[in-house]
């Protein structure tokens, strides 16, 4: 028989990241090859938005989709995640011209705490959220605050895309395949200040730090190669980062959901306490996942190096939250 298809909301609907998720969501990439899915999608009340958001519509249409099992345009966050099991917070507030990080944080503090308000009061009880929306942990952080009757382990930030370029470096720089890597780590905000960690990784079982022994090199090139792909890519594009941004919401949600086997990976999550950070900051973790639920990996070892490293990056998200608490009535 047939599954119920799951409802899947998505915000910035008719955005650039938008435009490569939403096929790969009713494809069936996210949620399985047998898993219907019906799309909620949200843009902006603005003419030319929802205008665009309608041709997007008609294209997932013209791809007859056997898992498409409905879709719908929203302009209210309170229609759009209505019994939602899943929802992806893209849309966000860029940054413009002449405005300074904290306006930024304070505009999407905003739109994160309506949308948050609106997961509370409408979503499905179990609903997955996932920020990818910059700042992303502080806006997963003032959703997660804006939504009491919701557990707060149901609101997590995307450090996927970090995850994904470290693995991709460190298999360059191994000359191993990206496949055969286990165990990497990305700690903290997604941010440039993020600390990628393959202190644990291996390739086909070998200690990949061993492997590459160049202290010199991870703190020099890797570190900040995957610290600021993402400004590389707007340099490189003209446009900020969408596909592969899109690929790490799938790979995020779709572990989320169906387990990782065992296998590390790397989720924004609030922070239970674990490796000192303070209670209820989204902040990068190595996680496993199992039965739609995820756990920190516990018992790492945390030298001095990756202490510091780990110290600067809760700093910037302690700032971030300092930033936005008034706005949170902290
Ligand atoms: N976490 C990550 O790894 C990561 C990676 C890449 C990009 N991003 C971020 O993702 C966000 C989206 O990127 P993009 O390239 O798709 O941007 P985009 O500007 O192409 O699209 C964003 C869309 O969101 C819509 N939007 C804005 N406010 C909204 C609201 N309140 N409700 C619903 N829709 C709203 C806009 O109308 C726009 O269509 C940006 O904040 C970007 O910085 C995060
Ligand atoms: O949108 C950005 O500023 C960059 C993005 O978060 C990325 O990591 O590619």
């Amino acid at each position: 028989m047939a599954k119920t298809p799951k409802r899947v909301a998505v915000t910035g609907a008719a955005g650039q990241i938008g435009y490569s998720l939403l096929f790969r969501i009713a494809n069936g990439d996210m949620l399985g090859k047998d898993q219907p899915v019906i799309l909620q999608l949200l843009e902006i009340d603005n003419e030319k938005a929802q205008k665009a958001l309608k041709g997007v519509m008609m294209e997932l249409e013209d791809c007859a989709f056997p898992l498409l099992a409905g879709m719908t345009a929203h302009s209210d966050p309170m229609t759009a995640f209505k019994d939602a099991d899943v929802a992806l917070l893209v849309g966000a507030r860029p940054r413009g011209p002449g405005m300074e990080r904290k306006d930024l944080l304070e505009a999407n503090a905003q739109i994160f705490t309506v949308q948050g308000k609106a997961l509370d009061a409408v979503a499905s009880r179990d609903v997955k959220v996932l920020v990818v929306g910059n700042p992303a942990n502080t806006n997963a952080h003032i959703a997660m605050k804006s939504a009491p009757n919701l557990p707060a382990k149901n609101f997590t930030a995307m450090l996927r895309l970090d995850h994904n370029r470290a693995l991709s470096q460190v298999a360059a720089k191994t000359g191993t395949a990206v496949g055969d890597i286990e165990k990497m780590v990305v700690w903290g905000n997604h941010s440039p200040t993020m600390y990628a960690d393959y202190r644990f990784a291996t390739v086909n079982g070998k200690s990949v730090k061993d492997l590459i022994n160049d202290q010199e090199w991870n703190a020099n090139t890797f570190l900040p190669t995957v610290g600021k792909r993402g400004a590389a890519i707007i340099d490189a594009r003209g446009a900020s980062s969408a596909a592969s941004a899109a690929n790490a919401a799938i790979d995020h949600v779709r572990d989320w959901v169906l387990g990782t086997n065992g296998k590390w990976t790397t989720m924004g999550v609030p922070s239970d306490g674990s490796y000192g950070i303070p209670e209820g900051i989204v902040f990068g973790f190595p996680v496993t996942t199992e039965n739609g639920e995820y756990k920190i990996v516990q018992g790492l070892e945390i030298d001095a190096f990756s202490q510091e490293r780990i110290n600067l990056t809760l700093n910037e998200l302690n700032e971030e939250r300092a930033g936005v608490a008034h706005l949170l009535g902290q």
